[in-house]
């Protein structure tokens, strides 16, 4: 199996090119790639196939010709994931599947426009954040409140006192399930400046990773809600670099870096 492995901002994701929409990917295949000790190692994988070869996307194939199957590390589906378009895109240039510019990619959330040159950062036009009213989340003994905002993907967008950089995130905080009946991405953030706020992650299927994009935004999102605005521009700094994020009246843009870094083969030895 050809992979190659990529990321933004340290999210990081094995990409599989599926260009005859072949691949069987099972909860068991994919946690083996993710694995970082017996596999590749991944937050994640991205699927690239033909939208028209996928029954969910075909219906985007007009306007946008790949598909970004989207798997969580342990095996689950996501709808949504905006460091991964960043790196699917900078991949398809790459690849020489698709013109640096602008152009759309398929994803189980629709079709997201993304920006992007020979190099550099790619910008996500995101979509407008659903703001579904507030939950909490319990972690280290304490309750912390957030905005339940979803991205296509849900998340729980918590704006604390605490700091973020002190907080035990080896184990899932635990969440109210009747809000958040699929699971949901849990974000602490400290704001640390003008505009600036800095973010930790438990993601849905994943983990603590060291960035999240639809989290980002998420938190630009409750950042903005906590200061009384509904636009402008926000910097997220995550354990892995710095995002932007561009709240808009009626949409959202995610910037920052994508990188390539290796590719290969994988033998499958189930043990
Ligand atoms: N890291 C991603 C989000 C991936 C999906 C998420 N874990 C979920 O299950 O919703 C991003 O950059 O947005």
């Amino acid at each position: 199996m050809r992979f190659v492995k990529g990321h933004g901002t340290e999210n990081d994701f094995v990409i599989l090119p599926d260009p005859e929409g072949r691949l069987d990917l099972s909860a068991e295949l994919v946690s083996r790639l993710c694995d970082r000790r017996a596999g590749i190692g991944g937050d994640g994988i991205l699927r690239v196939v033909p939208s028209t070869f996928v029954a969910e996307a075909e219906r985007y194939a007009a306007q946008a010709e790949w598909f970004m199957d989207y798997r969580n590390a342990d095996g689950s589906v996501a709808e949504m994931c905006g460091n991964g378009v960043r790196v699917f895109a900078r991949y398809l240039v790459d690849a020489g599947l698709a013109t640096a510019g602008e152009f759309g990619v398929a994803t189980r959330d629709g079709v997201k426009r993304v920006r992007l040159g020979m190099a550099g950062d790619v910008t996500v036009d995101m979509g407008r954040p659903k703001i579904l009213g507030e939950s909490r989340t319990w972690l280290n003994g304490r309750e912390y409140r957030g905005l339940n905002v979803n991205m296509g993907n849900p998340h729980l967008a918590c704006v604390i006192d605490d700091p973020v950089t002190e907080l035990d995130l080896d184990a899932q905080p635990r969440y109210d399930h009747a809000v958040y009946p699929d699971g949901v991405n849990i974000e602490l953030i400290n704001p640390v400046g003008d505009h600036a706020v800095s973010m930790r992650v438990y993601e849905r299927g994943s983990g603590e990773t060291r960035s999240c994009g639809t989290g980002a935004v998420a938190t630009a999102v409750a950042a903005a809600y906590a200061s009384g605005e509904k636009t402008g521009v926000w910097k997220v700094r995550v354990l892995g670099g710095t995002l932007k994020i561009t709240l808009d009246s009626d949409t959202s843009y995610l910037t920052g870096p994508a990188a390539l870094v290796a590719s290969g083969e994988y033998h499958d030895i189930a043990i």
